[in-house]
């Protein structure tokens, strides 16, 4: 049992400031200038506030520059405003900030946009996938990394930033890792002599990036972007409060390194005397001896997903019950990142008047953000991490020790607006032995995605690419085969003409864009699009431990004997029909009514399903652009599953004697989830959307195949494999 959290004080919330009850317009305006006064003056406060005139100035005089400055000092809210107010946008260009993580992007937007008095949208805005509230006016801009790496496709040299700051580059996402890369050949044509591109080859010759658009019309479209625009030098900034600036300086030639001192509120870092067998157990003890005998202040606690954020959160609402009843005044809320966006923001909203907040999170709330009120943090030690195995093909999640970069990252979410605690789970010397910073991305997924876009970007050799860490080459020839498997890549390595283009263009896995484009040959694109869009979201199955028989009858009206993927359409039309319906002639506030009653009956979560809505209508805005037919298969079941067989040929499986499955192409023993609609009867031959490895090696959303089908749409594989 943890033994650290001095005991003491009372359960209160005094960082509540919401309105309660009628309040007049008089008071609005008082309470708008009462916040606008604190947030100047907690500006101020701020360690890099001091150092705003140097760290400009350092900016003006290196292209390129790493800054780091403890968790809270105000690096990612205050520079880009600096950098604003010293005219680094003049001339309508763009300061550009790039976050691991869309929530850390949508929240801190918000906060800068109040910070300068503007309307998010305007001055400041932020673009992630699938959310873009950016228009001309916006001169801030926070964004994923992954989305300016999309950007790089329509504007190769990011023309229209003057500055580009790459936060939080500790994490060393994938994303990040590949821009570091772009942006380093793009600063170098910036910079050099030529500033005016009048033809590719001028491109291809100074920054490296082959422009190897086969197309015609698009060769041209991108000369004329060029044509006559003098291109001023790009500002580059990378940052964090946890990165080795010796790595990183190397890797830009010996850029400079500046460190702003200082920390605005202490933190003690609280740690157990013994290892912790059982850390949820220990979480959760830690968790009620803040509540009870803690001060006020908001408690974050780190978990590792969603199945262990929900099993804590039942278990934190059953203990509370047991309290009485002047304790139980506690708003559990969770943020993870399947959540549709609206409810991530709610973490970020005050609990009610005299309640504590308990916020139960993954690591997308580990960087960047601030979430008001949080003054404690339970850092268990474990994160989920990605790992891929390029022998199988195989991508997998597996829970980790964090590493001394992640869980000062943690303990930084508090001490941000007064002193916070942290509470390690774990002994201090077991700290010690933690790796200083997490294996980067690169190193452990699947580079399907970033070849795919690096080959649109026109980046030919993606083995001498200038990555700041070589990717394994069998992790990149593993990749390059499933592209070329895909149709994605020519058998040369080039970028097919169309079928290579249009899946570069679609915000998706390739496996994913690739069977869109199938299914306009196989004219279920209806279809396809809805598996997508829900394939994309969290279950959309709700699943109450009480209630389990209940909602697993409910989920038998909705199965399809051919598999998940024909369920999945058939929830989302019966959504949609529903919707339709009571939309007819019923206010609003009706429809929202008739919708939840209607969700619970059927034990679905409305909240992936209108999130699945939200994907379906932005993937056909691409995919209308890219003239393909939307049609129906209607009833006819068939074409679907042989284009799903086409499209995750690789994701087939066959099965053995004793029930198990093989996977094809890898050979790796699997079960079928029990989610699956096939739990029980299992059919021959399957595909697979996933495979997750628990306490067993799972595959989830399954459906029926016929065997003979891989050999005839996947020639390209299957007959290759026979022939071996
Ligand atoms: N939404 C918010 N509500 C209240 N205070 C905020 C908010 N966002 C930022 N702040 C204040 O601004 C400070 C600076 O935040 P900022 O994100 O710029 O720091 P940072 O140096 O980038 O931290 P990190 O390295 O953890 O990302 C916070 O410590 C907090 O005091």
């Amino acid at each position: 049992m943890p033994s650290m959290a001095p005991g003491g004080a009372k359960n209160s919330n005094q960082s509540n400031n919401q309105l309660n009850g009628k309040v007049s317009n008089d008071d609005r305006r008082v309470e708008f200038f009462a916040r606008k006064h604190r947030i100047a003056q907690q500006r101020k406060s701020l360690p890099i506030a001091s150092v705003e005139k140097r760290l400009v100035e350092e900016v003006r005089s290196n292209n390129i520059l790493i800054i780091v400055g403890e968790t809270g000092s105000g690096k990612t809210t205050q520079l880009p405003q600096f950098l604003f107010n010293a005219g680094l946008c003049h001339d309508g260009k763009v300061i550009g900030i790039t976050q691991p993580r869309r929530v850390a992007a949508v929240s801190v937007a918000k906060r800068v946009a109040e910070e300068c008095g503007v309307q998010l949208g305007q001055r400041v805005g932020y673009s992630i996938r699938f959310d873009d509230t950016t228009s001309s006016s916006t001169r801030i801009k926070y964004m994923t990394d992954g989305l300016l790496l999309r950007e790089a496709l329509l504007d190769p040299y990011l023309s229209r930033y003057s500055v580009i700051i790459i936060d939080e580059a500790h994490e060393r996402t994938v994303h990040t890792d590949v821009l570091l890369g772009l942006l380093k050949s793009v600063q170098k044509v910036r910079s050099g002599p030529i500033n005016e591109c009048a033809n590719i080859d001028c491109m291809k010759a100074n920054n490296g990036l082959l422009m190897e658009k086969e197309n015609d019309a698009q060769r041209a479209s991108i000369l004329k972007q060029y044509r006559g625009i003098k291109l001023s030098p790009l500002k580059l900034i990378i940052m964090s409060a946890s990165l080795d600036a010796r790595v990183f300086s190397e890797y830009f030639g010996g850029a400079r390194a500046v460190h702003v001192q200082g920390r605005q509120f202490p933190v003690d870092i609280l740690y157990t005397r013994h290892p912790e067998t059982d850390y949820l157990d220990a979480t959760l003890i830690t968790l009620f001896q803040i509540h009870l005998e803690e001060g006020p202040g908001d408690i974050l606690v780190f978990l590792t997903g969603q199945e262990e954020i929900e099993s804590v959160e039942r278990l934190v609402q059953e203990k509370l019950r047991q309290l009485p009843e002047d304790n139980q005044k506690v708003k559990v809320l969770s943020i993870f990142s399947s959540l549709p966006s609206e409810k991530q923001m709610q973490v970020f909203m005050p609990a009610p008047t005299g309640f504590r907040k308990v916020i139960l999170a993954t690591n997308i709330a580990e960087t960047s953000v601030t979430i008001p009120g949080i003054k404690y943090v339970i850092d268990p030690g474990f994160v989920k991490a990605r790992t891929y195995c390029a022998h199988t093909g195989m991508e997998s999640l597996i829970i980790v020790p964090t590493s001394k970069a992640q869980a000062l990252q943690r303990s930084g979410r508090a001490g941000r607006e007064g002193p916070g605690k942290c509470f390690r789970l774990y002994p201090e010397s077991e700290f010690d032995k933690l790796s200083d910073s997490t294996v980067p991305e690169i190193r452990r997924c699947n580079l399907s995605n970033v070849i795919l876009q690096l080959k649109a970007l026109g980046v030919d050799d993606i083995i001498g690419f200038d990555f700041m860490e070589k990717p394994s080459s069998e992790a990149v020839v593993k990749s390059l085969e499933l592209l070329v498997l895909l149709g994605a890549l020519t058998e040369e390595y080039k970028l097919s003409d169309p079928v290579g283009h249009q899946m570069a263009r679609l915000p998706l896995e390739p496996i994913y864009s690739k069977a869109l484009i199938l299914a306009s040959q196989f004219n279920c694109l209806e279809e396809m699009l809805i598996t997508v869009a829900m394939l994309s979201v969290e279950s959309v199955f709700y699943n109450p431990r009480e209630k389990l028989e209940e909602a697993r009858t409910a989920a038998k009206c909705f199965s399809s004997l051919e598999g998940d993927h024909p369920t999945l359409i058939a929830v989302y039309r019966a959504f949609d029909e529903f919707l339709e319906k009571s939309n007819l002639g019923n206010s609003r506030e009706k429809t929202e009514k008739n919708l939840r009653k209607w969700c619970k009956e059927n034990f679905i979560n409305s909240r992936a399903l209108r999130h699945a809505r939200d994907i379906h209508r932005q993937i056909r805005g691409n995919i209308e652009q890219m003239g393909l037919r939307i049609v129906s298969c209607g009833d006819d079941m068939l074409q679907f599953r042989r284009c799903l067989a086409g499209a995750f040929f690789l994701n087939a499986a066959l099965k053995q004697p004793d029930g198990t499955y093989r996977v094809l192409s890898s050979g790796q023993g699997v079960q079928i989830h029990p989610s699956s609609v096939f739990f029980r009867t299992k059919p021959d031959c399957i595909i697979f959307d996933e495979f997750v490895r628990t306490t067993h090696n799972y595959v989830r959303n399954v459906t029926r195949i016929d065997y003979l089908w891989l050999a005839e749409l996947a020639p390209q594989y299957y007959t290759l494999q026979e022939q071996e």
